[in-house]
């Protein structure tokens, strides 16, 4: 039995002419980072909502086939019980602050709250995501005067603390300059570690490359590529949907054409070191 699977999902939100998604199968296992990438308006986001419950929970609308958890329908899983498994970190990490706290500390803590867990092991729990994401010198700070990468840090902090086992991140970069990205791609590397199972979309491949163990490629609501890595990352239909291929992977393309192609087609810059070291010494 697969952990998580979509049967035949097409869904149409209340105000939306067609559907959105068509017809998506797919099972995904345990443990697990999965990439999700297409163009804008392609449907990533909503297949986020899916997974997460919010549909047709929250949305509405029309909803065909079947998203089933440990082989169980969401629809017919306890909504607390489905909120405390799945976390979600919206694109916008403005709309994932409550407004309502004054530190950082006890914004991390709302959470725990609402699940009624005792004080002490909130403010352990809180101590521990603190030190794991490295923002002791936020946890006194208000969660309202912090810029847009100190709240998406936050943002994480506050889904990490809730220890939920599958992980919805969508866009977690859009906001950050290159070291704010570096930060969060390293979090979510540790709870790749802590064996998560994630969905992340990304539009920078070369972090999709970097990170994601599968890949599925969402054009116009449908599923049109999925499988491996570093299979799907190479294919140069991809550039036809409007998604860049890695550097790396561009680079491996480059020299096939130039009749120099490397012993194993790279996609990551770790493995084209490996192929340029073996080449040339
Ligand atoms: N609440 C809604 N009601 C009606 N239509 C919606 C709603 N949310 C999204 N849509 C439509 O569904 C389609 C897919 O949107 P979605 O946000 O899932 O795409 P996306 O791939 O995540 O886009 P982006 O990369 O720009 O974030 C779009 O045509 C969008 O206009």
């Amino acid at each position: 039995m697969s952990y998580i699977e979509l049967r035949n999902i097409s869904y149409k939100y209340p105000l939306s002419k067609a559907n959105v998604l068509k017809n998506i199968s797919y099972s995904f296992e345990k443990g697990n980072l999965y990439g999700i990438i297409g163009s804008n308006n392609s449907g990533k986001t909503t297949l986020c909502n899916l997974i997460k419950g919010l549909i047709p929970e929250f949305y509405e609308g029309e909803l065909y086939g079947e998203v089933l958890i440990e082989g169980k329908d969401v629809r017919k899983w306890d909504s607390n019980i489905l909120a405390t498994s799945i976390g979600y970190i919206f694109q916008n990490p403005f709309s994932q602050i409550s407004g309502i706290k004054e530190t950082v500390f006890e914004e991390i803590a709302l959470g725990l709250e609402n699940l009624g867990i005792k004080e002490d092991e909130i403010i352990d729990r809180v101590i521990d995501v603190i030190k794991l994401l490295n923002i002791t010198d936020l946890a006194k700070k208000n969660p309202n005067e912090l810029s847009g990468g100190q709240r998406q840090r936050v943002a994480f902090a506050s889904i990490v603390a809730m220890n939920n086992d599958i992980l919805v991140i969508d866009e977690p970069t859009s906001q950050l300059d290159p070291q704010g990205t570096i930060e969060i791609f390293d979090i979510i590397n540790k709870l790749k570690q802590q064996g998560k199972t994630i969905f992340l979309v990304e539009h920078k491949i070369d972090l999709i490359a970097e990170y994601a163990d599968e890949v599925l490629v969402i054009d116009e609501g449908e599923l049109k590529h999925w499988g491996k890595t570093n299979e799907i990352l190479a294919n140069k239909d991809l550039l036809n949907r409007g998604i860049n291929l890695p550097q790396v992977a561009l680079l491996s393309h480059e020299m096939e054409n130039i009749n120099e192609p490397f012993d194993q087609f790279a996609i990551t810059k770790a493995e084209a070191k490996k192929q340029i070291a073996k080449r040339w010494g």
